[in-house]
Order: structure tokens, then C-alpha cells, then sequence
């Protein structure tokens, strides 16, 4: 029976998104949202600053009462105490007296400005103040910077650092998103050994789960990675199994061409709940998409060679991730660059190859790292980007501007 018609990358990554699920947004530690987009408007419970406060280290005094003051005819004033940050037991000062003052420490109630140690003799029992400030100098005032009540995040808005120590600032240790996608990864294959351990004549290091377990964590998700189940459906679907209680989503990879040790293919293809088809792409055209379990946990059947592995992941798995975690845009935003070499493409398949590119003022450029062997991870090492060419392109001159995938862009 020939093959049914692949599916185009389009078709296949629409398929998987009409069935991934937003995950439930709830209060998470300030830490772990970096990256998370909020859910819901955050409004200030506080206003920064909270209180008036110094913004020097100096005396707080009555403006009034230092308003002439001047290196020739300085200003004395009897000192009656110290407030430093977080220790205040003064809360009001009188005209003619000057009070010690930290930074940060909250501006007693009668003072309008503050003057710098360095304007003064530094005196503790009395000060002479040799400089006149401005009124209001120094203090910091209640509200300026953010109001209580105000929006400080919109929904949507992403947490950066920034944001990070703003929410910390008013004194949000918890805020709702949602959460990181738990995904497990398992790779699948009789020839493979765990790296560090020795390999055999004929085998090879799991590379795929590091590769792909390193993207999931980039991507923003929480991995686990499985070490490889070999070629054995009953083993693989007791280790499948058994992974499901940790798992949002379950990524494979091998085990899913034409051969007669396709044990991912064998196992779930019985199911009925994933479907296995091709897709029009290179590297990447053996796909599989489903659900399982108690609780239809997506997954991901990945094809093998490494690199197919890793495209089929930055084009499918990390927009499902992205849409669990309520993440925009699901998809990167491509830019463009002109080729510095020749490349050749196959007809009806979309070609993702790897390339270096170079930021360039009048006009971009990238070149191919390495071959378009779905084996060639060196290549995939030294690339930063993957070159596009759609599926009516059989080959591209050197000068043609081509779209480019960044992938160490933030989207
Ligand atoms: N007769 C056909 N053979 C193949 C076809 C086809 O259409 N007809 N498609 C080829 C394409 S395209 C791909 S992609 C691969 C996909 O194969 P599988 O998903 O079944 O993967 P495996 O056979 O298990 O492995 C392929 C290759 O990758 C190596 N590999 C697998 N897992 C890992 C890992 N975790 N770390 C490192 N390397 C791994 C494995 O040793 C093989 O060399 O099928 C083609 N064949
Ligand atoms: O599609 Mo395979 O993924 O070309 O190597």
C-alpha cells in the first residue's frame, strides 16, 4: 500500500496545538515565575517608597532654619538623636534641632529637607551646617515612584528580572501563572549507553535525551530525562508507564521509521490514540502525535538521527511548551539573511538547515554549518540558526535572501 501524502509542517504543528491545554494558573515562589507571563493584572498592595525617606546620609532639619546658611556664616543646631533605616524612634522633629539620618531611614514628620554629612562638621551633639540646602532637598517622597493601587503587571506581561524585583519590592513573594510543563523524556534504542559509561562495538551515547532535555529547559519547561529503554515494546511501554505520574507531556525519540526494531511505533500504534504520519520536512519526516494514559498526556514521538530529533523538537514540542505555559508568540519570529553559499534542497519537502548567522548593518548573512545529514550534530553544534527553504526549492544561489530561524533568540 504506498504511504498516505505527509502532512506540511503547518498541518502537523495545528494538529498538535488544537489538543494542548493551557495548564491551571496558580500561586507560584516569586523565583520560579522568571520567563512566565502573569495571568491576571497585579495591582500595587504598597507605594514605593512607602514612606518619606532620606536619600543621603545627613541631618534632617526645618528648612527654614538652615535656609542662609553659607561657609562664612554657618548654621548651628543642637543634635537630638539618630534615625538609621529600619530602627525609628523618632517621629517628629522641632524647629532649630537637626536629627541624624541614615538613607532609606523614614524623614520625621516638621522636616523639609535633608543636608549631606558632607555640607555639615559631621557633629553629634551639635552640628554646624556650613551649606544651605534646597527645600524638600533629598527626601524621597511617599508614592513617586509607584502608587498603591496601581497596575504595575498586565495580563500577559511577561516576568523578567526586573519585573522579578519590583513584585519583591512590594512585597509579592507568590504570583499566579502558569506553571512549567513537567516533560519526560525518553530516548529508545538497544544501541545505546548512557554517557560516561563504556560503549560496545556496536553502540553508541544517548545523545538525544541531553540534546533534548537541554532544549525542553531552555524552552522554559522542567525536564526529566529517562535513560534509553531498549528495543522492546513491553519494556518501553512499563517505562512509559511508569513515567506518566510526573509527566504534562512525554517526548521520545527513535524507534519510529520502517524498520523491524521500531519499538515506539509498536507499542503505541496499538493504542489508537496517537497517530504516526509524515511530515514534508528534512530532517524531521517521521512524526507521531497522541495521548496517553489515565489523564490524555500529550506526546511527542520524535524521529531519531539527532538532528531530526532536534529540529521536530524546536518546531513542535517548544510551541506546545509555550502554549501549556500561556507563552506568546508560540512560534519564533523568523528574520531574513542573504546565503553565502550555494545550497541544494529536496522538492516537496520543507529543508531546515543548519546555519551560522551574521548580524550585518545592510544586510544579514548566513552560511550552512555542516551537511544535511539528520546525523551531523557537529554541525548542529557550531549552528545558531536554521535556514528555510520552503518545498518547491530545489536550490538557492549564494546572494538569495532566505528566511532564518534564531535559535537563541527570545522569540
Ligand atoms: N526504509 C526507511 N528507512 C528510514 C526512513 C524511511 O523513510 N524509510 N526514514 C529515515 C528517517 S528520515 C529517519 S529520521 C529515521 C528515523 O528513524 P527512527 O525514529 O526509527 O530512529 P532509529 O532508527 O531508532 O534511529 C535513527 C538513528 O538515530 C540514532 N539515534 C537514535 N536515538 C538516539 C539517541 N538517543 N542518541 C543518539 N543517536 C540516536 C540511531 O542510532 C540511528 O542512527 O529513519 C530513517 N530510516
Ligand atoms: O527526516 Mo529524517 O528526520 O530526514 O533524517
Amino acid at each position: 500500500m504506498p504511504d498516505p501524502e505527509p502532512l506540511s509542517v503547518d498541518e502537523h504543528l495545528a494538529l498538535i496545538l488544537d489538543r494542548i491545554h493551557e495548564l491551571p494558573a496558580y500561586d507560584q515562589p516569586l523565583l520560579e515565575t522568571l520567563g512566565l507571563p502573569v495571568v491576571a493584572d497585579i495591582i500595587s498592595p504598597l507605594s514605593l517608597p512607602n514612606f518619606d525617606n532620606s536619600a543621603m546620609d545627613g541631618y534632617a532639619v526645618v528648612f527654614r532654619d538652615v535656609a542662609a546658611a553659607t561657609p562664612a556664616n554657618p548654621v548651628h543646631l543642637p543634635v537630638v538623636g539618630e534615625i538609621a533605616a529600619g530602627q525609628t524612634k523618632i517621629f517628629a522633629i522641632s524647629p532649630g534641632t537637626a536629627v541624624r539620618i541614615m538613607t532609606g531611614a523614614p524623614i520625621p514628620a516638621g522636616c523639609d529637607a535633608v543636608v549631606p554629612v558632607e555640607h555639615t562638621d559631621n557633629g553629634v551633639a551639635k552640628v554646624l551646617i556650613s551649606q544651605a540646602p534646597t527645600e524638600g532637598q533629598h527626601i524621597r517622597r511617599a508614592g513617586e515612584d509607584v502608587r498603591a493601587g496601581d497596575v504595575i503587571l498586565k495580563a500577559g506581561d511577561r516576568i523578567d528580572a526586573r519585573k522579578v524585583g519590583l513584585l519583591a519590592s512590594v512585597g509579592l513573594g507568590r504570583v499566579a501563572t502558569r506553571p512549567r510543563p513537567r516533560v519526560v523524556i525518553m530516548s529508545t534504542g538497544s544501541e545505546l549507553v548512557e554517557p560516561g559509561d563504556t560503549l560496545g562495538r556496536d553502540s553508541i551515547y544517548d545523545s538525544n535525551s541531553y540534546l533534548l532535555a537541554a532544549t525542553a529547559k531552555h524552552a522554559g519547561a522542567i525536564a526529566y530525562r529517562v535513560s534509553a529503554a531498549p528495543d522492546d515494546p513491553a519494556t518501553f511501554t512499563e517505562a512509559l508507564s511508569d513515567q506518566l505520574v510526573r509527566a504534562d507531556l512525554v517526548v521520545t525519540s527513535g524507534g519510529v521509521s520502517k524498520g523491524t526494531h521500531d519499538v515506539v511505533k509498536e507499542a503505541l500504534a496499538k493504542l489508537g490514540t496517537v497517530s504516526f504520519h509524515e511530515v514534508a520536512m528534512q530532517p524531521g519526516k517521521p512524526q507521531g502525535f497522541g495521548v496517553i494514559g489515565e489523564d490524555s498526556t500529550p506526546i511527542f514521538t520524535l524521529p531519531g538521527n539527532p538532528v531530526s530529533a532536534y529540529v521536530s523538537f524546536e518546531l513542535f514540542v517548544v510551541p506546545a511548551l509555550r502554549k501549556m505555559m500561556g507563552r506568546t508568540p508560540l512560534n519564533r519570529t523568523l528574520v531574513r539573511a542573504q546565503l553565502t553559499t550555494p545550497v541544494t534542497s529536496m522538492k516537496g519537502r520543507r529543508q531546515y538547515l543548519r546555519g551560522v548567522f551574521e548580524p550585518k548593518v545592510g544586510g544579514s548573512t548566513v552560511t550552512p554549518a555542516g551537511g544535511a545529514g539528520s546525523h551531523l550534530l557537529g554541525g548542529l553544534s557550531q549552528a545558531n540558526a536554521l535556514i528555510i527553504l520552503g518545498e518547491d526549492v530545489t536550490s538557492a544561489q549564494a546572494g538569495t535572501d532566505v528566511p532564518v530561524m534564531l535559535l537563541d533568540r527570545d522569540y
